[in-house]
């Protein structure tokens, strides 16, 4: 127990000088140590063994691999750096992300930031309208689904630049959006941005002006049930 002492930190705390001008060391309860422990029948004597045990330990691999012990310390190895683990690979400039450490403008890859997206939603005031009753996106949702016919064609049809003109009044108004026509009366009314900035694709190509204004609307999804036939060149149809 004696030379563990040695190894491991005994707490003792050094009290002001008593009345009687002595200067007492006292152990801190609770330290791992415990004193106690020792029965009392062993005294420290001359022939205790308080020295500490050589690390690494005589017999142990890494002592073995270790090269010529320094001469004044022949318990002890110094660690060269050829016996170390050589350090990781830098890595290429290839493989480096692009402003990570150069630039403040962007995070690295690795941030948890959102990543950058071109279909980001600008941090504008709202142009919204105030939709009329009951025809708010979970209407437009009912409606979609409710089988009734949007389209108001039975096919799906290949619609040139020509035709997709007449088709330019609120009661009867067709848009190309990416290349699918789509019957956009029927939404007119729940379009969060007014009919009047719907119309203004009305009869013509508004793929342009639906990406400009709100690409990260999905027009796929919002008028499946419109969906008229596609965009084809005037020679092709
Ligand atoms: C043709 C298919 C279109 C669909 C399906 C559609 C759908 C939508 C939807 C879902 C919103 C709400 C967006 C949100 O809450 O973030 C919206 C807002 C809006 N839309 Fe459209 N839109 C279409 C075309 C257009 C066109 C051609 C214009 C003309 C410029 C337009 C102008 C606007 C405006 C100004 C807003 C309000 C944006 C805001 O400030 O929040 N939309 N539209």
């Amino acid at each position: 127990m004696s030379y563990l002492r040695n190894w491991f930190p005994v707490e003792t705390v050094t009290s002001p000088p008593s009345s009687d001008g002595q200067i007492k060391k006292q152990r801190i309860p609770g330290s791992f140590i415990d004193d106690e422990g020792d029965d009392g029948s062993q005294t420290a004597t001359e022939n205790d063994d308080d020295s500490p045990p050589a690390f690494p330990a005589l017999n142990s691999v890494q002592r073995a691999a270790a090269s010529t012990p320094a001469k004044d310390s022949p318990s002890l190895a110094i660690l060269r750096d050829s016996l170390l683990m050589p350090p990781p690979p830098v890595p290429a400039p290839a493989s480096r992300v692009p402003g990570g450490s150069q630039s403040n403008s962007r995070p690295a890859a690795s941030s948890l930031l959102a990543p950058l997206a071109t279909t980001q939603k600008p941090a504008k005031p709202s142009r919204k309208v105030a939709l009329a009753p009951g025809f708010g996106p979970l209407d437009w949702a009912k409606l979609k689904s409710s089988g009734e016919d949007l389209r108001g064609v039975g096919t799906l049809l290949r619609v040139p630049p020509s035709v997709l003109k007449l088709h330019n009044k609120k009661e009867d108004a067709w848009t190309a959006i990416n290349g699918k026509v789509y019957n956009i009366t029927p939404y007119l009314p729940f379009h969060p941005g007014g009919e009047k900035e719907l119309m203004r694709v009305a009869g013509r190509d508004g793929t342009k002006l639906f990406s400009l204004t709100h690409a990260w609307v999905n027009v796929d999804y919002m008028l499946d049930s419109c969906h008229v036939g596609f965009l084809v060149s005037e020679s092709s149809a």
